[in-house]
This record gives C-alpha cells, structure tokens and sequence, in this order.
C-alpha cells in the first residue's frame, strides 16, 4: 500500500524523530535523496547550471543544502533568495561555502531561465494558498525555461492536505518527497503538478500514525482478487444481478455485462428490456425481462448504467435500493434514487458518480468538485452514509466511515475517458461485491483494474476493448 498523511500528522512524527536523533540529521537525509534526484535529472552534474528557488523556511533549507552537494560535484548553483533576511540561515551557508552563488535582487528569472535544473524550495508543508506573486513569477520563469523542475517534498502553491490548487503553483516534472506522501502528491488538481514521484526515507515512519489516503499496489490487488476453490460452484462464487440498459440504451446493458463477467462472480443475472442484446454478445447470462424483484437471488446489484428515465427505471431503482444485499448505483440510477432509501439501507451501497454526477447529488458547481475531489468524495460518503467512488483524473474511494483513508487509485489513465467505460466498471465492481468483497474493497479493487485493463488495451480503446483485456489486467496482478 501506498500512503498519505496529513502535515499534522508529519509535523507530529517528525518532532517524536527529531528528538531522538542529531540536530539537522533528518534534514541531511532529506538534502541528499534531493540531491540524488537532482542527479538523475541532471545525468551530468559537473558543469550543469542549478538555480535555487529559496522560499523563508526549511523548505528552502532542504533545496540549499541539496544544491551544496551537487556544486561539490562541480555544478555551478545560483539561490534566488525570496526573502534574503530568512533564507534558512545555515543551509545557505553551507551553499555558500560549496561556491554557490546568491543572484541579484532582478536576476532571478535570468538564472532560471539558463538553469538545467531548477530546484523547487519555495514552500513544502508550510505553504499556505496560492504562491505570492514574486514567487508566481518564478514558478512561470521555471515553466518556461529549458531545464528541469523539480520539487522539493510538494510542488509549491499546492494545498498539501486537500490537493486543491488556490492560484499559481510550481509545475515540477518530478518531486522528491520525503517521510511520506503528503495528499496533495496523490489527488488531482494538485498531482498534475508534481510530476514523476519519489519517496525518500528520513526514517519517520515509526512514528507516523493513520494515513489520510491510500493507493493499492499491485500486491494489495492480488490479495484482493477472488479466488474460485476447489469447493466453489457457479451459485458460491456469488451471482451478480444488473438492471442497466433500455430499449433507448441497449449497449449499456451490454457493457455492464461485460464487465461483471469478468468480476469473478459465477453468474451474471441481467433484469430489464436489454436482454436479446445482451444475449447476443454474452450467451451466458441468465436473463430476464422484468425488475430486479423478479429476477431471482443474486448476492449483489448494479443498477443505473442506460436505465434511462422511464417509470420501468425508477422501479428498476426502487427494487434494488431495497434489495438486502449489497448495490452499487451508477448514471441515471444516481439521478433516480430517493437519498432517503440510501441511508435507511443495512447492506452495502456503492455510489460511483462522475464529477457532473457528484455535483447533482452534492447540489455543488461541477467546478468545485472537480477543484475539491477529496472534499467531495467524503462528503458525499457521510451524506449518504455510503462508499463513494467519485470517478476522474484521480478516482478515489471513501468509505462511509470518516476514520477509515480514503482510497486512491494509482492505475487511471485518460484513455479511460471513453463512452461506456463507466458502465464496463459498474458490472465489474457489482461482480467483486457479489464475490464477497467489502464494499471499499471491491470498489478500489474495481478501478484498479479497471484503469489497469486501459493500459494493457491498444489506444484508442473502446469499452469493449477494455472489458476483453480485464482477464489480462487480472492476469498480470496475480502473475
Ligand atoms: N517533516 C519533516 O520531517 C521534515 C521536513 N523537512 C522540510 O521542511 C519543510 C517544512 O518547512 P517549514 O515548516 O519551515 O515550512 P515551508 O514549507 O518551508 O514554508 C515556510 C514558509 O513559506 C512561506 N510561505 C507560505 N505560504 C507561501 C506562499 N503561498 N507563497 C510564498 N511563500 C509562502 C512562509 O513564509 P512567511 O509567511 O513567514 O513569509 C513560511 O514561513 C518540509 O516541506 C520539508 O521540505 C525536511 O527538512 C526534512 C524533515
Ligand atoms: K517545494
């Protein structure tokens, strides 16, 4: 697993290690896997142009101290000092005594400008909204200029904890992080901004209490993954029922079944009018023409993919909202559930909106969501009080218990952003919650390989297309 914590959380790990080691240690720790980095980027560090963007804090201390090792290996390094009164004062000496050079109060955007690499050291997790508007104009200068950005533990401007970005911000092309991931690395709007990761020990992590988000790797999926034994037959393995589709919408039901066939289920149960369709393409399902009530035991449902908005699809709706067993409501079935009967359920509900979707359920501006992902997402698990997977750039779960860290998912690509490929991830999550996985489980499960099956799939890619690679995302999480 992959985690983030909250600068609380840091800040408070971060003073139980500092009392127990060297004064300055963890920041050496930090300055040399920075200087690493550097080094990466750089490929040549002798006779390679640094600058130094020196923000009023340790921030700036860790980009100093980073770019005294590299002059030691024969780089030449210039500080842009923001505010040359509190420039970290021993950092700065020890980059002074190293060669480096301080620029002149107006050639800052000169040095960044010719720099081959440009170190971020404005703010990390002292930052507070948007960057002022000297620091803005260096940040534009390091966009425009022909070296490489990188950031010291955050990209500077972004909110470390939301991964909201309020005004200008740094664009890295990597960030060296240290500890810990911090949010703001692992959600969009933010994460556009801090490029390639790297995670540097400084050895907090005895003492780093709850994360705040966490992303599944590819050892968490697999153990995941349901399993058939030997004792397991069709009805065992669960059985996924999905009332998706319409006349009006036929290859919604299709498309949902496609994907709950490849969830580990043992049997697709398709209820409502798409069923001839969804026979010709999958000869397996068992289908039937009526609502969900009707359709016979399944262990979960999927319920909204091209239900359209007929009186057959509010009771489509109505029927699985009551259904004792887990659900997962997507599209038009979001548009149509009473919010009332989500939070009266006891067995589990999956929401799965996009960003448009959430908005309508939050009564927000799509914006805002977009802008405020991690807000969004948890606010809507605690209204509902159900696990939310908010669709997008960065997809994330939450779980309806505020306690839990949301999960974020690490595998999406924009190749996702294809009609259907939303239904195809509905039938696949149902399927995982039929196979008894938990609902936060089944979800950030889902997605995974969901994003997973996009990027083992020729671009452009069709829904289809993404549904037939799900066996080889599946394949290469177990392998
Ligand atoms: N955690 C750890 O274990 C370790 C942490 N380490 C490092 O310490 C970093 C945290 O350092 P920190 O606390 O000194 O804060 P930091 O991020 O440098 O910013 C401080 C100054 O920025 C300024 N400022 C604020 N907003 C601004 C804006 N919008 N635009 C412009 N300026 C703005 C503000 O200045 P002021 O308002 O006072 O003028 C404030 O004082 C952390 O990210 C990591 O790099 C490592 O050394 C290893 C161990
Ligand atoms: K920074």
């Amino acid at each position: 697993m992959r985690y983030g914590h909250s600068v609380e959380t840091v800040r408070r790990a971060e003073a139980a290690l500092m009392a127990r080691v060297p004064e300055g240690a963890l920041m050496q720790r930090a300055a040399a896997g920075l200087a690493g980095a550097g080094t990466d980027l750089l490929g040549r560090v002798y006779g390679a142009r640094v600058a130094v963007l020196v923000g009023s804090g340790a921030n700036g201390g860790d980009a100093l101290y980073a770019a005294a090792r590299l002059l030691r290996r024969g780089a030449a390094a210039t500080a842009v000092l923001l505010n040359p009164e509190r420039a970290y004062a021993e950092g700065l000496a020890a980059f002074r005594s190293a060669g480096g050079r301080v620029a002149a109060a107006d050639g800052g955007a000169r040095a960044v400008a010719r720099a081959d690499l440009v170190l971020d050291g404005v703010t990390g997790i002292g930052g507070k909204g948007g960057l002022r508007p000297e620091a803005a104009d260096l940040a534009l200068a390091a966009r425009d200029g022909r070296g490489a950005v990188l950031a010291v533990d955050l990209p500077s401007g972004v909110d470390a904890d939301t991964g909201e970005v309020h005004g200008p911000a740094v664009h890295a092309d990597a960030t060296v992080t240290f500890g810990t991931y911090k949010p703001a690395l692992l959600v969009d709007p933010a994460a556009e901004f801090a490029g390639a990761l790297r995670l540097v020990d400084i050895g907090l992590d005895g003492d780093l209490g709850a994360p705040e988000l966490e992303a599944l790797q590819h050892a968490d999926a697999a153990a995941l993954l349901p399993r058939p034994s030997g004792e397991s037959d069709k009805y065992r393995r669960g059985v996924v029922g999905v009332a998706a589709g319409s006349e009006r919408y036929p290859g919604a039901a299709v498309l949902a079944v496609s994907g709950a066939l490849r969830g580990g289920a043992g049997a697709v149960r398709y209820a409502g009018p798409g069923g001839p369709a969804v026979l010709a393409r999958h000869p397996e399902t068992l289908v039937s023409a009526g609502s969900p009530r009707a359709a016979g035991r399944v262990q979960a449902w999927v319920v909204g993919p091209g239900l359209g908005d007929t009186s057959q699809a509010r009771t489509a709706v109505d029927d699985a909202l009551a259904a004792d067993v887990p659900i997962l409501v997507d599209a038009d079935g979001l548009r149509l559930l009473t919010p009332e009967a989500v939070r009266r359920r006891t067995a589990a509900t999956v929401l799965t909106p996009h960003a448009g979707e959430a908005a309508a359920l939050l009564g927000w501006a799509r914006e805002d969501v977009e802008g405020r992902r991690l807000h969004a997402v948890r606010e809507l698990a605690a209204r509902f009080g159900a696990t939310v997977l908010l669709k997008g750039s960065t997809t994330l779960v939450a779980d309806p218990d505020p306690g839990r860290p949301v999960r974020v998912n690490a595998t999406g690509t924009a190749w996702l952003a294809t009609a259907g490929s939303g239904d195809v991830l509905s039938g696949l999550t149902g399927s995982l919650l039929a196979a008894g996985l938990a609902a936060r489980d089944a979800a950030s499960l889902g997605a995974y390989l969901h994003g997973l099956s996009a990027r083992l799939t020729p671009h452009p890619l069709t829904a289809l297309d993404l549904a037939d690679s799900l066996p080889a995302a599946w394949h290469n999480v177990s392998a």
